[in-house]
C-alpha cells in the first residue's frame, strides 16, 4: 500500500473529545444539549447504528432520548412524536433513523422537524440553505467526509473533486460543501459516460454509490485522495464502493471501510447536536464544528 491511511476512526474519537469539552462548557452555563433519535422498526444495521448514537451521545455529556416504535406504526403516530419533541425544550436536536417502513412517507416525516432541531439537515430548508450559502444544519456523513479531506489536503480550492452518487443524504450535499471549498465539483451516476475516464481526471474522488468494490484502482489518479462513503455488508464482511486494496496502490490518501467515513457520521451528529443547542441558546457556533 502507499496511499496514506485516513484514520475516520481516531479522528472522530478527537472530535467527540473537543465535543465533550464544549459541553462541559456548557452544561456550566446550565445548558445541557440533548438529542432525540427515532427507531422505527426492526432494521438490524439502524438498531446499531441508533444504539452507538445513544451511547456516544451520552459519553460526550449530553442527554440522550430514545424512542423506539413499532414497523407497523401509523405515519400519523410518527409525525405526532416528532411533533412533542419539536416542542420539547430539553430536545436540541432530533434525528428520525432511516430507512423508514415503506408505508411511510420519507420527506413528509423529515419535513415535520422543526428545522432548527433537524440536526440530520435534511429538511428542505436545510437543503436549501446549503445550497444558497446559508446558516443551515448539514448533513452528518458529508460533513464528516469535508472534515477528513480538509485535513488532509488543506485547502480544496481549484481541485478537481467527483462525487460518484447523487443521493440527497450524502451526493448532493456533498457537492454543496466541496463548491463552497472553492473545489471544481462533478457530480457522478448510473448514467454517466464514461465513468472511469471521468474519475482519472479527479484530484478528490467521494465514492457514495452503495456498490461494492465499484470504483477500481485503474480509475484512480494517481495521488488523488479517495473518500469511501460506502457501507455494504458482503459474504467478505463490511467494504466500501471503493476496491480498496488496488485503489490504494495508486491514490495518495484514502479511507478505509470499516473506520473511515462511518464514525465521522455520528462524530458529525453530536457536532450538529451542539451547534443547534448553541444556536437555540443565542451563542456563536461552537469552532471547528461547522463548515
Ligand atoms: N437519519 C439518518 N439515517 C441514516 C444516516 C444518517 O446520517 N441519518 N446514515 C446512515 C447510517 N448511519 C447513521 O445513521 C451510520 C452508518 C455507519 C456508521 C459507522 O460507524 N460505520 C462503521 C461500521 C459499523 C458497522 O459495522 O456497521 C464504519 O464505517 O467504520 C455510523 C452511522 C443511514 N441512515
Amino acid at each position: 500500500m502507499t496511499a496514506t491511511l485516513i484514520d475516520g476512526k481516531s479522528f472522530a474519537a478527537g472530535l467527540r473529545q473537543r465535543i465533550a469539552e464544549h459541553t462541559a462548557a456548557m452544561k456550566e452555563r446550565g445548558i445541557t444539549p440533548g438529542l432525540a433519535v427515532v427507531l422505527v422498526g426492526e432494521d438490524p444495521a439502524s438498531q446499531v447504528y441508533v444504539r452507538s448514537k445513544g451511547k456516544q451521545t451520552r459519553e460526550t455529556g449530553m442527554n440522550s432520548f430514545e424512542h423506539r416504535l413499532p414497523a407497523d406504526t401509523p405515519e400519523a403516530e410518527l409525525l405526532a412524536l416528532v411533533g412533542q419533541l419539536n416542542e420539547d425544550p430539553a430536545v436540541n436536536g432530533i434525528l428520525v433513523q432511516l430507512p423508514l417502513p415503506g408505508h411511510m412517507d420519507e420527506a413528509a416525516v423529515i419535513n415535520a422537524i422543526r428545522p432548527e432541531k433537524d440536526v440530520d439537515g435534511f429538511h428542505i430548508l436545510n437543503v436549501g440553505r446549503l445550497a444558497t450559502g446559508q446558516k443551515a444544519m448539514v448533513p452528518c456523513t458529508p460533513l464528516g467526509s469535508l472534515m477528513l479531506l480538509r485535513d488532509q489536503l488543506g485547502s480544496l480550492s481549484g481541485k478537481n473533486a467527483l462525487v460518484i452518487g447523487r443521493s440527497n443524504i450524502v451526493g448532493k450535499p456533498m457537492a454543496q460543501l466541496l463548491l463552497r471549498d472553492s473545489a471544481t465539483v462533478t457530480i457522478a451516476h448510473s448514467r454517466t459516460c464514461d465513468l472511469p475516464d471521468l474519475c482519472r481526471t479527479a484530484d478528490i474522488v467521494i465514492a457514495a454509490v452503495g456498490r461494492a468494490h465499484f470504483v477500481k484502482g485503474d480509475w484512480i489518479k494517481p495521488g488523488a485522495t479517495v473518500i469511501d462513503v460506502g457501507i455494504n455488508r458482503t459474504d467478505d464482511g463490511l467494504v466500501g464502493d471503493v476496491d480498496f486494496a488496488a485503489a490504494s496502490q495508486v491514490a495518495g490518501a484514502i479511507t478505509p471501510v470499516p473506520g473511515g467515513v462511518g464514525p465521522m457520521t455520528i462524530a458529525c451528529l453530536l457536532a450538529n447536536t451542539l451547534t443547534a443547542t448553541a444556536r437555540a441558546n443565542g451563542l456563536p457556533d461552537p469552532e471547528g464544528l461547522t463548515p
